[in-house]
């Protein structure tokens, strides 16, 4: 039964208001959303209805193609973790994820790079795409485009709502930016009991928007533990607060976790998730928050198993290293043993 929707609502073409006091309720409904769940709905965003579609039906088509078509573009052959993860390759504090997906970046050459080159340059290369689906290609960058001015348009209503000029947050993006389009196909659970689609994670960049399918299955965790459905709003998306605005708000805005259940036999779910994050080399500092807002920060989360990295390069780093273990093995080995020796 559709139940309604426990997160707020935010239209964000509200944001560019012609009335000054409509545009100040917004930024208060924006801020609050924000700083207390930490995920919210973003309507009024103009992302025309056949561009979702089209996007989520080339994503069946992509994983309804035999495997070994699947196979071809493996993130296995990618340095960057670019291209296709098999179900049950990706990890989570060391327990395998129920979902296939595609992971695609900023479209780069591959650089030369020297020992004393900081790691995260290796993130810098290209794409995999499918010859069996030629069309994947054009769709997911339409989409891509989109879903990065809507991102950027969410980042600079934030900015304004913590009472900072809303360009603020432009000083860290370039065409070095990181924003990263997952295609995800969620098969259904291997047992009743068998049930974690992606176990509970926080996104390290600053802002994710999702569009998802009609299944459901997203959770999100509530300050007092309780994990409530993010249910699928027809022309909305899920917006989520990365831990790149957690560092940046000093915890008054928090990176939530979150997590997918899986769907029920016979039932498959497609989502969308884009992450944007600053350029690779930035550092993201405290900024000035307003007084009374400074006053209800909470400080950053202190989690020995995911400190949070104010350089967002490492910060990535990090969570592409544990979260595809086989790639970082292939390709990151010295790396790996840099680090276990540290
Ligand atoms: O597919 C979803 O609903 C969310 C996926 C997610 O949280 C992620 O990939 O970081
Ligand atoms: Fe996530």
């Amino acid at each position: 039964m559709a139940q309604p929707p426990a997160l707020p609502v935010i239209d964000i073409s509200r944001f560019r208001a012609p009335d000054a006091a409509d545009r100040d309720a917004f930024l208060a409904e924006l801020r609050s959303a924000a700083h207390e769940v930490g995920f919210f709905y973003v309507t009024g965003h103009g992302v025309p209805a056949p561009l979702r579609d089209e996007v989520l039906s080339a994503a069946r088509a992509f994983f309804a193609l035999p495997v070994e078509r699947r196979l071809e573009i493996e993130n296995l052959n990618s340095p960057q973790f670019r291209g296709y993860t098999r179900t049950g390759t990706e990890y989570t504090a060391g327990s395998a994820y129920w979902r296939e997906q595609i992971d695609i970046g900023p479209e780069r050459e591959a650089l030369a790079l020297g020992p004393d080159d900081p790691d995260y340059l290796r993130l810098i290369g290209p794409n995999q795409w499918p010859s069996a689906l030629p069309e994947l290609r054009d769709i997911v960058l339409r989409w891509q485009a989109e879903a990065l001015r809507v991102s950027r348009e969410v980042l600079r209503a934030l900015a304004a709502a913590l009472g900072q000029d809303e360009g603020y947050f432009d000083q860290w993006f370039d065409d070095e930016a990181a924003v990263h389009v997952k295609i995800v196909h969620y098969p259904p659970r291997a047992a009743e009991d068998a049930d974690q689609g992606v176990g509970a994670h926080k996104d390290y960049g600053y802002l994710a928007l999702l569009q998802q399918d009609e299944v459901g299955g997203l959770q999100v965790q509530r300050e007092d533990g309780e994990w409530i459905d993010a249910v699928p709003v027809p022309d909305a998306f899920v917006f989520n607060i990365g831990e790149m605005l957690e560092i940046a708000t000093q915890g008054y805005l928090k990176a939530t976790q979150h997590r997918v259940v899986s769907p029920q036999a016979g039932v498959h779910r497609y989502s969308i998730p884009f992450f944007l994050g600053p350029r690779l080399d930035a550092v993201v500092k405290p900024l000035n928050l307003p007084a009374e807002l400074a006053a209800l920060s909470r400080g950053v989360t202190d989690d020995p198993d995911n400190p949070l990295l104010a350089a967002f390069g490492e910060n990535a780093v990090v969570g592409w290293l544990r979260s595809h273990p086989r790639v970082a093995e292939r390709w990151w080995s010295d790396v790996l043993e840099k680090r276990e020796s540290r």
